[in-house]
């Protein structure tokens, strides 16, 4: 459990019950601030006296569990059952949206994030948050391309084959990924219920599993995974330090943790032009294709509340993750976040 508390300098931090460490973060309000920094939270407390005095107060009387769901400041409690709420709503009409949102772009910022990825044969990824499977399925036909180009260059290099060992290569399925695997772990039943419809109807079958799980709990024992992938997802996690150590715990040393997901935009014209579209046109768009104002009304909000490249690739360091970098996409709209776990 992850609690905002006030520090000795007055303002809210995070602390995290035992058995998990001190987070440096808090995601309480507003806005996130940085505890030993002693930002401001917007929307936590406002009346309540600031300094030492406030501190006393607050940790003697209560530690606050407030989060935000969007703009709104909910309970801790409550934020995971709105998200779930969210998704199960837009779920049938989600990949549709994201097409009609972002005229298709969400599909190149995917491509770049398994280009990034280089995976090789026998490569275990776990997308987390995995939703609708659109990693997944670039991460499996990535790897089957890669091998199927191995396997031709080794079938054009050996003399003498007979055309059945040929056609053997080739049609073994499970063979034809190189022992690569995919896990999709998701919260929300209704989003993977659609991936499984897509990866039926697409003819995905082999390497490719999917789970019911919580990106703050994974079901999964420690260092399982080559690479663990999160797009579009860590930002509905209602204790994201957690779902870092998670992600860091059942990667295996020398993993790779890779997110994708809405940053802060660097052109400032850009930036104006972007706020206009995101709030005036994504709710509507998400009225009249999925029929839901508000779904897409918190999606365009929680982006907002997502902290900057800076402030998040600290967020990683602090789970453990060594080697971090960020590369911006589209101006910041989006960012690819990666470390290691050495
Ligand atoms: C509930 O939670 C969720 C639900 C989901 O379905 C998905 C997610 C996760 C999300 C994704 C996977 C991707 C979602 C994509 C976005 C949020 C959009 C990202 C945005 C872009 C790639 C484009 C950025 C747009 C701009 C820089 C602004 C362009 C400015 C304008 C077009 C003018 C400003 C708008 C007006 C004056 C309003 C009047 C206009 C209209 C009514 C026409 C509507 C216009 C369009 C549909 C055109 C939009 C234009 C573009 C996309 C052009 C892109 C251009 C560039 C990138 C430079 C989830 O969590
Ligand atoms: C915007 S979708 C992203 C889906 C997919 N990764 C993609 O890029 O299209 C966000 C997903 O995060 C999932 N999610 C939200 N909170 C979660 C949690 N605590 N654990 C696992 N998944 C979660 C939602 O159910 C939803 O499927």
């Amino acid at each position: 459990m992850q609690r905002c508390v006030l520090s000795d300098s007055g303002h809210p931090t995070v602390k995290m019950a035992a058995p998990r460490s001190w987070a440096l973060w808090s995601f309480c309000g507003r806005g996130w601030s940085r505890a030993v920094s002693g930002y401001r939270v917007p929307g936590l407390r406002s009346s309540w006296p600031r300094g030492p005095l406030g501190a006393r107060l607050l940790s003697q009387e209560k530690e606050a569990t407030e989060t935000h769901f969007g703009f709104e400041t909910v309970s801790e409690e409550e934020k995971g059952g709105k998200v779930y709420q969210v998704f199960e709503s837009v779920a049938k009409k989600y990949d549709v949206m994201n097409d009609m949102m972002s005229l298709g772009i969400h599909r190149v910022w995917k491509d770049l994030l398994l280009w990034k990825m280089r995976p090789f044969p026998g490569t275990q990824l776990l997308d987390v948050a995995g939703g609708t499977g659109d990693i997944a399925f670039r991460f499996l036909n990535y790897v089957q391309a890669q091998h199927q180009r191995k396997q031709k260059r080794q079938l054009r290099a050996q003399q003498n084959l007979s055309w059945e060992e040929i056609a053997r290569k080739y049609q073994n399925e499970e063979d034809s990924l190189g022992g690569s695997r995919v896990m999709v772990c998701d919260i929300n039943k209704e989003m993977l219920k659609i991936g499984k419809q897509k990866a039926h109807a697409q003819g995905y079958k082999a390497g490719l599993a999917w789970i019911l799980g919580d990106a703050e709990e994974l079901p999964f024992d420690d260092d399982k995974f080559d690479v663990y992938t999160i797009a579009f997802g860590i930002r509905n996690v209602t204790h994201i330090d957690q779902a870092l150590q998670e992600a860091h715990r059942v990667l295996k040393p020398g993993g790779r943790f890779l997110c994708l997901e809405f940053s802060q935009v660097n052109n400032p014209l850009l930036s104006r032009l972007y706020d206009v579209y995101s709030f005036q046109v994504i709710p509507v768009l998400g009225e009249v294709i999925a029929g839901d104002w508000k779904s897409y009304q918190y999606l365009v909000e929680s982006i907002r509340q997502f902290p900057s490249q800076e402030e998040f690739k600290e967020m990683i360091e602090d789970a453990g993750f060594q080697k971090v970098t960020y590369e911006n996409l589209t101006s910041g709209i989006v960012a690819i976040h990666s470390g290691f776990k050495l």
